[in-house]
């Protein structure tokens, strides 16, 4: 169905506390812009506080009011910090994302990709979960398809690195999070959910923040020919974060190649869908956060 305002399809906001990491630009920008004007208090959970105060005045025209938090979700000093600091909230997006960077290490020294696209973001999750009303959103991508997970090495320390593999096999590791946090609160008898959204090619900064592997520099130049702009990439994230969707739902845009459509269910790799590598990768992640599951029943 084509519509004139399709994110008008955003059910109204008001009442609800709504985290959005990685708010100052891309997907995560319109996600919080349109939460906003459906009337949600958006806290911009951001690494510099002074885009996130630019941001915050480029949308205090909005219903909804915005907020501005400092959060490194790379860091996990920085992660405890913001969780300890954050009150009650309906939902956290975990929308931040760093993609092909030259091998780097985050604060703790695991590898930087991994540290911010899925080590930060599972222990953000598991430390604010006590204090969530509704729903974590994990914002993941296609490219988990060509995940490939070493659970004795996810820092990429015995393998060799390789900037794209290292992105595809976190955001792999996001899916698993999304598949594992679902059947735990399911487990736990917890009326809350885990959804998860793929935005589709979009024209973001994030390939610009690239290395110059040849793989990012060839998906640069496919991206410009194709890519949606940020609003379209931000309606799934938008579905997964506001409709009654079951938990563990994966949204996608139903367009060919999974671009230019209405957000829906869209498939999922073999790795993905697997549980005991969902099991396998919580515990693997729990040990190196040092971050655990917060509920007695799991
Ligand atoms: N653009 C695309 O085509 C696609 C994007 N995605 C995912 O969408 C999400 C958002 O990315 P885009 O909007 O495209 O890119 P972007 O580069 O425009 O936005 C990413 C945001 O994350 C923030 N960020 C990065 N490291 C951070 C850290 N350590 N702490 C706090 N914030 C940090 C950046 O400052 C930026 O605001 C990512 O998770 C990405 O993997 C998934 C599939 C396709
Ligand atoms: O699907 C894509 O094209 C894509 C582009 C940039 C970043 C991604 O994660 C992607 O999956």
């Amino acid at each position: 169905m084509v519509r004139a305002r399709p994110w008008t399809a955003v059910p109204d906001q008001g009442g609800r506390r709504v985290v959005v990491t990685g708010a100052t630009s891309g997907i995560g920008l319109l996600t919080s812009k349109v939460l906003a004007h459906r009337g949600a208090h958006v806290v911009l959970a951001v690494r510099d506080p002074a885009k996130g105060e630019r941001v915050a005045r480029e949308l205090s025209s909005m219903r909804g009011r915005v907020e501005v938090s400092r959060l490194d979700v790379s860091d996990l000093d920085s992660v405890h910090a913001f969780a300890e600091r954050t009150g009650e909230v309906d939902v956290l997006v975990n929308n931040a994302g760093v993609l092909g960077l030259p091998r780097s290490a985050s604060a703790q020294g695991h590898e930087l990709q991994l540290a911010t696209n899925h080590l930060g973001h599972f222990a953000l999750a598991n430390l604010l979960l006590p204090r969530l009303r509704d729903r974590v959103v994990v914002v993941s991508s296609a490219s988990h398809r060509h995940g490939d997970l070493d659970l004795e090495d996810l820092d990429w320390e015995r393998r060799g690195y390789r900037p794209y593999a290292a992105y595809a096999a976190s955001k792999l590791a996001n899916m698993l999070f999304l598949a594992e946090l679902q059947r735990r609160l399911g487990a736990a008898g917890s009326t809350l959910r885990a959804t998860g959204a793929h935005p589709g090619n979009t024209r973001t900064a994030i390939t610009s923040s690239t290395g110059n592997g040849l793989t990012t520099r060839v998906g640069a130049v496919g991206q410009g020919l194709v890519a949606m702009p940020a609003w379209r990439g931000a309606l799934p994230v938008l579905y997964a974060a506001t409709m009654d969707v079951p938990g563990n739902s994966y949204l996608g845009p139903d367009g060919p190649g999974e671009l230019w459509g209405w957000p829906t269910q869209v498939g999922r790799s073999r790795a993905a869908s697997d549980p005991d590598l969902a099991r396998r990768t919580w515990t693997a992640t729990e040990r190196l956060t040092g971050v655990v599951w917060p509920f007695s029943r799991r």
